[in-house]
């Protein structure tokens, strides 16, 4: 250190005076210039040769300088161990100390006192509010200075101001730190954080917003977020903001389930979940979206639901699937009905099949599926008629998960797994007005809702699809909407009934003959010209599906290798036998009495003989509790109770 020679400085004409000097030269300053003002007007004011301000080290036990002024200059950087100084007595008694004189006999461990020829001291601790050390302001003078009530009071108001700044600069560092702690966090969060003001404008984004939305531009604030989301997704946030000002001040965060669709700047859609707080200050209310990227989750999550469905469809498909084979029949309008489907097969238009049941309805459309272009995705079948109006939306469409009581699990619907593929909504004419509205949206707009979720759906769907109603007729009575007869029967294709179809009988009976007896094992002989003519004279309501079943019952029961066309055949009602039918199997002499095993017996042959006829169809207009004048829940009690189950 180099030490400036002795200066003796004019003494100041009163206190107020001097005051006032040394007020004056630190009032504007803050920071290390307020420190370097204080010990250089201190140091002039007092006619001192140094003057310094110095911040204490405990756990080294030095004090380092904030200011030093000495002799004419700065002395930059000074630092030294209280050991054996008057500053050591300072900080140990936290009082003022006055060393008059003699101040290097009196500390001869001090180093620095002789080098710079000090004779006397003034020291005062500056405390903070608990009487911590911060550190001390301190003169030395080559003179003596004598004691006095002006250099106390002195001291005390400069080490009060000192202090003060001390503290200020001290909470101005922990606030740095603490914003520098947040912003570390901030910036290293893997979730995208944005604060967006009241206009929603971007106010402040992090690195990893900026690389959900790939923006490539130095300054995106006051952009407006709007074109950041996807579809509906803004309207949606609003309305979030809105609930969350509904709620007391301490509750504004919101998890924003289903969470958001964002778009980046290239157009990307990608899945996010949300969450979006209020932030309330003096000023304007502002908002933090903290988005995390779900889409790779989302999409697997899909894939797999797609799947499962997939799976669980095309499981309680395979019994029906090992039904259609083969389309057997040669005549004419059996072949120009094969000319309608080529034609229009390749074609993505939608089909109208017109049929009473069993007519093979559901074969033909297969028969159009697999001769598109989609054949290498599922035909998807919904039978509107098997599922109650309730669950219909559901089965159709899907649903979220706690979309309604008992839905546990999202569900993809048909129409999402008929996705790329042909959804095959057969008895259409069964559909109430409701879920006809629906179906019109997804053929017209080809979008549509799971249920429990306000987000659109995109598939590519060709619709073939079967009733065996009149819906001309169904239009006029006001059942069925005329717009979803239009849109459905772009291409309609009616199956006439199996008696129509000339000699398609003899061909479906021998290729169900053999069918069956291939599978059942058993060796039976051709249709005879006998049996055949019993076949072709039967009226046949329930079509080709009853056909096969009567043959199938008459192949379980032939006798002697022969089809039991007695058993298998439906007994027409009486009036209706044709002349060249056999009579019916021997009834129970009038008067005996039945065991209860027989009754039974007769009865289950009754119900089989009802549904055989409808083709298995238990309710409805053609239905077998309508033969048998029962409610239809009463036959499927009956049949459970017998174990009469469809034959596969
Ligand atoms: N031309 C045919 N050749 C071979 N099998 C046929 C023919 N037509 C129908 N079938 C068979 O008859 C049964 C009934 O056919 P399908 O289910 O296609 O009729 P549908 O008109 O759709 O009946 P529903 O009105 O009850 O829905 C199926 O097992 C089917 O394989």
């Amino acid at each position: 250190m180099e030490h400036p020679p002795a200066r003796h400085p004019a003494a100041p004409a009163n206190e107020d005076m001097l005051l006032r000097a040394i007020s004056d030269g630190t009032a504007a300053e803050t920071g290390s210039d307020f420190f370097r003002a204080l010990v250089r007007n201190l140091s002039l004011a007092l006619g001192t040769y140094g003057a310094w301000v110095t911040e204490y080290r405990e756990s080294t036990r030095r004090l380092r300088s904030l200011a030093f002024w000495l002799g004419d200059n700065y002395i930059e950087d000074y630092e030294y161990d209280i050991t054996g100084t008057p500053c050591e007595v300072l900080l140990r008694e936290k009082t003022y100390l006055h060393i008059p004189e003699n101040v290097v006999e009196l500390f001869p461990g001090d180093p620095d006192l002789p080098k710079i020829g000090a004779v006397s001291y003034i020291g005062f601790p500056l405390l903070d509010q608990q009487r911590m050390i911060l550190g001390n302001l301190a003169i030395v003078d080559r003179r003596p200075i004598p004691d006095s009530f002006r250099n106390l009071a002195l001291f005390r108001i400069f080490a009060a101001r000192a202090t003060a700044e001390m503290l200020r600069l001290r909470s101005e560092a922990e606030l740095q730190d603490r914003e520098a702690k947040l912003r570390g966090v901030f910036d290293g969060a893997l979730d995208a954080i944005l604060e967006l003001d009241q206009h929603f404008r971007i106010a402040m984004l992090n690195p990893a917003a900026r690389k959900l939305f790939a923006i490539s531009e130095s300054d995106p604030t006051g952009r407006d977020f709007e074109p950041f989301l996807a579809g509906g997704d803004y309207a949606r946030l609003h309305s979030f903001i809105q609930a969350l000002q509904e709620r007391s001040k301490n509750e504004r965060s919101i998890w924003i389930p289903d969470g958001l669709t964002v778009t980046t700047r290239q157009g990307k859609t990608i899945r996010t979940e949300a969450t979006l707080s209020q932030l309330d200050t003096s000023g304007p209310p502002f908002y933090v979206l903290i988005l995390r990227d779900v889409n790779e989750r989302y999409e697997s999550a899909q894939t797999i639901a797609l799947l499962q469905g997939e799976a669980d469809y095309l499981r309680s498909e395979v019994q029906t699937l090992a039904g259609h084979g083969e389309i057997i029949g040669r005549s004419r309008p059996l072949r120009a009905i094969m000319e309608l489907i080529a034609e229009v097969a390749p074609t993505d238009s939608t089909v109208l099949l017109f049929g009473e049941t069993g007519t093979g309805k559901e074969l033909l459309a297969r028969a159009i599926h697999a001769a598109s272009s989609r054949k290498n995705r599922p035909m998807i079948t919904v039978n509107c008629a098997a599922i109650p109006d309730t669950l219909l939306e559901s089965e159709f469409f899907g649903h979220e998960k706690g979309a309604f009581t008992g839905a546990t699990q999202r569900r993809e619907g048909r129409f999402s797994l008929a996705d790329g593929g042909t959804i095959f909504p057969d008895e259409i004419g069964e559909l109430n007005l409701e879920m006809q509205a629906k179906l019109l949206r997804v053929l017209q707009e080809g979008e549509f809702s799971p249920v429990g979720s306000s987000r659109n759906r995109q598939v590519d769907v060709r619709v073939i699809a079967a009733t065996n109603r009149d819906l001309l007729e169904e239009v006029r009575q006001g059942t069925f909407r005329m717009d979803l007869y239009y849109r459905l029967s772009i291409f309609p294709i009616t199956i006439p009934p199996l008696r129509e179809r000339g000699d398609d009988i003899t061909l479906l009976a021998n290729g169900f003959l053999e069918k069956y007896v291939a599978r059942l094992g058993k060796r039976i002989a051709p249709l005879s010209p006998r049996l055949l003519q019993r076949l072709r004279t039967y009226c046949w309501p329930g079509n080709v599906r009853e056909l096969q079943n009567v043959i199938e019952r008459g192949v379980i029961t032939a006798r002697h290798g022969e089809l039991n066309l007695d058993y298998a055949l439906p007994h027409p009602p009486a009036g209706e036998l044709d002349p060249g039918r056999q009579a019916a199997p021997e009834a129970a002499p009038p008067g005996a009495i039945l065991t209860s095993s027989q009754l039974q017996q007769m009865e289950r042959d009754n119900l089989l003989l009802a549904l055989s006829t409808t083709g298995w169809r238990v309710s409805g207009e053609n239905g077998a509790a309508r033969l048998l004048g029962m409610p239809a829940s009463t036959l499927q009690s009956r049949m459970k109770a017998l174990a009469i189950k469809r034959p596969a």
